[in-house]
């Protein structure tokens, strides 16, 4: 592993290590058994290879790993879209974003030269057909893995398309298809989706990717709350006084206000990121690190969140600040010539949800997002409740608060309070700090994407997305949306370009049980 170039003996060993600790917590489910997977070829097809998402994400992601040495040895890509196009042309689109170093030039062009490109309308059987006859020839004995960078209208015909004509017939390969959000809008046309995916492939060839679920912090929190003896304890109704997920954008919809507008903030962040984060957070505890077992205790969890009614929420848009710094902050979010006119579409929500099960009934799980807010942040903060029997003087203590950082500059700190140093004896607040920067210097982060890719390699569906998951996520949120988005629905409360969101938002959180003091000084000369 590592940056620099690896030999074919390198990315063997890569990937028998990674395998090797999947399988030591026993979440590899395929391909290891009879012969090593990385000694196999595969073919990585990306669906929509012209697009926004292949040229930032895919791509990138993909020349990452084979540069880490972290894929298979004998790999293959292959692009496919409408457009007429040869692998220069997608070489040209994705170089902004590859990220090549001085020293990785020659690799890149040998990375280029295992990538291959189909044109082909995404209905049209033939060319699907046309298609498999491609991967056919390009390596007869392959497992095939197709990634869906495509918008959702064509999802059906497309997963169709592969059914009928890209699936491979070799015994001892397989093939996985990975599918981005939206997974539907609401519960019937999820419920539709995941039917028809039902019909053509079984659970285990299916990937829903929430790219949170590839993050650092994300993944920490099983380790978090399962791997030490402190949390266990204390992670419940008589203890915790409110748990706050948090992911804030300091920018708006930067010309995405077309897309955006079809689905709102609750869709684009809320339904899925938070909601998984929330999983993590309360659900129980596996009865193994399988990823069955975690899938099992996330629908659990799920199954006992009462669905959100309009009092639960504060919806928001942002406008624009005629005094902001940049031209994108005067503008507020109807000013995007994408945004229909008087759209009364949410960029900013907070929901507070309750788990009804024994360990959770009362706390408010208090998920908020917005977009054109005042910083960029994803967090999980759990806010414990007050000492009980204080014998300090009246306001002193303040409540103590774990604070898992997924970003910028992953960190976990829990606020606590301490005697003051010297010679008086009263308290005051101060931290136990984990800064990933401090503690863990120079250690590379793999982006979500990289990780989550790589598990589909591996058949690890630990962070991806299982269908009574989805529906359950779906049921919480659909009777809101509907209500939302009928005729006499909500206006949502203008807010500021650059600032925390409505002030509503806070007074609901405080009428639901967290208590912000606005006292808790971070004295750091670190940098994050
Ligand atoms: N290891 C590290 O890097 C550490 C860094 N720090 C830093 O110290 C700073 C302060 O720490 P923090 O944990 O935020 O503690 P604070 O107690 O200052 O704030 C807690 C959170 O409350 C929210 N908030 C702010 N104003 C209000 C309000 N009026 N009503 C309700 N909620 C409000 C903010 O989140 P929001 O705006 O999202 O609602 C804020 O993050 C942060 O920048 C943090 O990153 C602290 C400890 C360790
Ligand atoms: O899924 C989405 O996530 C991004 C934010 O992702 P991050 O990894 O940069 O935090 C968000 O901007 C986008 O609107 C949403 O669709």
């Amino acid at each position: 592993m590592g940056d620099s170039n690896p030999s074919a003996a390198d990315t063997i060993l890569a990937f028998e290590q990674i395998a090797a600790m999947q399988k030591g917590v026993q979440i590899l489910k395929a391909g290891l058994k009879d012969e090593p997977e990385e000694h196999k070829p595969h073919v990585f097809v990306v669906l929509g290879a012209s697009g926004d998402l292949a040229k930032k994400k895919i791509y990138p992601t993909l020349w990452r790993l084979y540069i880490d040495g972290l894929l298979p040895e004998n790999t293959k890509f292959i692009g496919y879209a409408r457009s007429k196009l040869t692998v220069d042309d997608i070489k040209e689109k994705c170089s902004p974003f590859l990220k090549v170093q001085d020293s990785e030039k020659d690799k890149v062009e040998e990375f280029w030269k295992v990538n291959s490109y189909v044109a082909g309308l995404y209905d049209k059987q033939a060319d699907f057909k046309n298609l498999d006859t491609h991967l056919t020839t390009l390596s007869a004995n392959a497992s095939r893995l197709f990634y869906l960078a495509l918008p959702p209208s064509v999802y059906d015909t497309v997963t169709s398309n592969i059914k009928s004509s890209c699936m491979t017939k070799v015994a001892g390969c397989w093939t996985r298809v990975i599918i981005e959000k939206p997974f539907g809008k609401d519960l019937d046309s999820s419920e539709k989706l995941s039917k028809h995916l039902a019909k053509l492939f079984t659970e285990d060839q299916l990937y829903r990717i929430d790219h949170y679920l590839g993050k650092e912090m994300v993944q920490n929190l099983l380790c978090m709350r399962f791997g030490n003896r402190i949390f266990g304890p204390v992670w419940n109704r008589d203890n915790i006084a409110a748990v706050v997920i948090t992911f804030k954008e300091p920018f708006g919809t930067q010309g995405r206000g077309g897309y955006f507008d079809e689905f709102g903030i609750i869709r684009d962040v809320m339904q899925n990121h938070l909601l998984q984060i929330m999983c993590l957070t309360a659900m129980e505890k596996p009865v193994s690190m399988a990823a069955e077992d975690i899938r099992d205790e996330k629908v659990k969890v799920l199954k006992a969140v009462t669905a959100l009614t309009l009092d639960d929420v504060v919806l928001g848009q942002y406008q624009g600040d005629p005094d902001g710094k940049t031209e994108d902050s005067k503008k507020g979010y109807r000013d995007d010539p994408t945004v229909p006119k008087g759209s009364k579409t949410a960029t900013y929500a907070l929901a507070c949800l309750n788990v009804a099960n024994e360990r959770w009934d009362g706390v408010p799980f208090i998920l908020k997002c917005g977009k054109a807010t005042n910083e960029r942040k994803a967090e999980v903060r759990i806010q414990f409740k007050d000492v009980p029997g204080n014998i300090f003087p009246d306001g002193q203590l303040k409540r103590n608060e774990l604070v898992m950082r997924v970003q910028p500059g992953e960190a976990v700190y829990c606020k606590m309070m301490t005697k003051v140093p010297g010679m008086a004896i009263g308290a005051e607040e101060t931290e136990l700090d984990l800064t990933y920067n401090h503690r863990y210097e120079g250690v590379k982060m793999p982006d979500a994407y990289e990780r989550l890719i790589l598990d589909v390699f591996l058949g690890s569906q630990m962070h991806f997305v299982r269908t009574d998951e989805l529906r359950e996520a779906w049921r919480i949120f659909t009777p809101l949306l509907h209500t939302v988005e009928s005729a006499g629905g909500p206006t949502p409360i203008a807010y500021k370009y650059g600032t925390r969101g409505p002030k509503e938002a806070d007074d609901l959180a405080r009428k639901r049980g967290l208590l912000y003091t606005g006292t808790y000084q971070w004295k750091s000369l670190n940098k994050l």
